[in-house]
């Protein structure tokens, strides 16, 4: 049995509830798991000291009306009693959650998250949680932080866990970039058809594929991490802080305060982004955003890129990534393709690293 506590539950974190919740009473689960606490900014709900599981019927106002305030230390201390093994699942994007994962670490909890910040933060901390993991036994796995659900991290694993040698990666890493541009600089375009980059922009984020403020996307920083946790995982130091990424926010609205804000103003940039379709497809190209893992020559970088309509990045669908691994064994390579963002397939990703944690520390225990 795996004792799951789950920290965030907004878009991501319900779904995964839904999920666990449907599996659970359809008794399908290939692995036992239970959830025995869950958490948002304000309010944790802790079960009892018998860890039975959360009744997940009308489970958001039970942790309304029976939740205390959060307290990472009392959730950690609650999970780290547990007889059996125990999981923290983080589907938030906070830095203080990440902060508490040494913490987590030392209590001998493993650590199942989409987040990406631990993974792509400062490599201090970074390099501290993978040594203080080995240390202490604990799995951290983290599939969701790049593509989703798409085997991206677990094949990348694998490959440099067999000794291949990656000589690239590159692909489009980002749902909503590339739901972005897959709709508004189409390889063909239907007269008529046309919408504004404005109106694309509340699409995908009326889809779930945006982060909570949609310039952490068209900033570029949200494909600047995922490169970043690729290079790592493929053996080299990247750091968002020396990686050249180019940002796609509008000058004037990278200060205004809220996200609301810069959804309402947007539409005051749509001819910046007209000019930058019009000079791509006077060259016969469409706009693509492109990160790339370079640890050959040492040229990982994330930008806009006019592609020939032929191009396998080109004629992506809706909010798909592409993720092509160049290596040593695969010089043709070896491509991982289909949705990279939204609550259904972030929340498969979570879901399936959990199943492996289950099955890996099943015949162990803690
Ligand atoms: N959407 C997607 O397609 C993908 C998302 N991800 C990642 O999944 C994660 C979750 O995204 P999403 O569900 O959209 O985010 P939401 O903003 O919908 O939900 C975040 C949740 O985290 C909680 N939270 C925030 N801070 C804390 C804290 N300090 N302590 C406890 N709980 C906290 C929030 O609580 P409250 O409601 O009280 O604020 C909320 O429940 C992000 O890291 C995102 O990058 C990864 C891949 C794809
Ligand atoms: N906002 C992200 C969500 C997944 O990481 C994206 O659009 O890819
Ligand atoms: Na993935």
């Amino acid at each position: 049995m795996v004792n799951v506590g789950i920290i965030g539950v907004g878009l991501v974190g319900s779904e995964l509830i839904n999920q666990l919740s449907a599996q659970i009473s359809r008794r399908s689960l290939p692995f036992p798991l239970k959830i025995v606490a869950l958490a948002n900014s304000k309010v944790q709900l802790l079960s009892n000291t018998n860890y039975d599981p959360i009744d997940l019927d009308g489970w958001k106002i039970r942790l309304m009306s029976h939740g205390i305030s959060t307290d990472l230390s009392v959730f950690t201390k609650y999970l780290a009693k547990s007889p059996d093994v125990a999981v923290v699942v983080d589907n938030t994007s906070n830095q203080d959650v990440v902060d508490f994962y040494p913490e987590f670490i030392k209590a001998g909890l493993h650590i199942v998250t989409p987040n990406k910040k631990a993974f792509s933060g400062e490599l201090g901390f970074y390099k501290k949680i993978v040594d203080l993991a080995r240390e202490k036994n604990v799995l951290i796995y983290h599939e969701s932080t790049v593509g989703a659900g798409l085997p991206v991290i677990n094949t990348l694993k694998d490959l440099v866990g067999t000794g291949d040698e990656i000589v690239k990666i590159e692909g489009i890493f980002s749902g909503t970039l590339s739901y972005l541009f897959n709709s508004f600089s189409p390889t063909e375009e239907t007269v008529g058809d046309a919408k504004t980059f404005s109106d694309i922009v509340r699409i995908a984020k009326d889809n779930g594929y945006t982060e909570p403020d949609p310039r952490d996307d068209l900033n570029g920083i949200d494909v600047a991490r995922k490169v970043v946790i690729l290079g790592r995982l493929a053996g080299i130091d990247l750091s968002l802080d020396t990686l050249p990424v180019e940002n796609m926010v509008p000058e004037p609205l990278r200060a205004v305060a809220s996200a609301d804000e810069f959804l309402t103003k947007l539409p005051d940039c749509d001819d910046h982004f007209d000019q930058l379709k019009k000079a791509a497809k006077n060259n016969n190209k469409v706009l693509r955003y492109v990160g790339v893992v370079d640890p050959v020559n040492g040229k990982s970088s994330v930008s806009l890129l006019s592609l020939s309509a032929s191009h396998p990045f080109a004629s992506l669908k809706g909010s798909d990534n592409i993720i092509a691994f160049t290596t040593k064994r695969f010089p043709n390579p070896l491509i991982i393709q289909g949705a990279g963002a939204g609550a259904a397939v972030t929340a498969f990703g979570i879901f399936s690293d959990l199943i492996k944690i289950a099955e890996r520390t099943s015949s162990v225990g803690r």
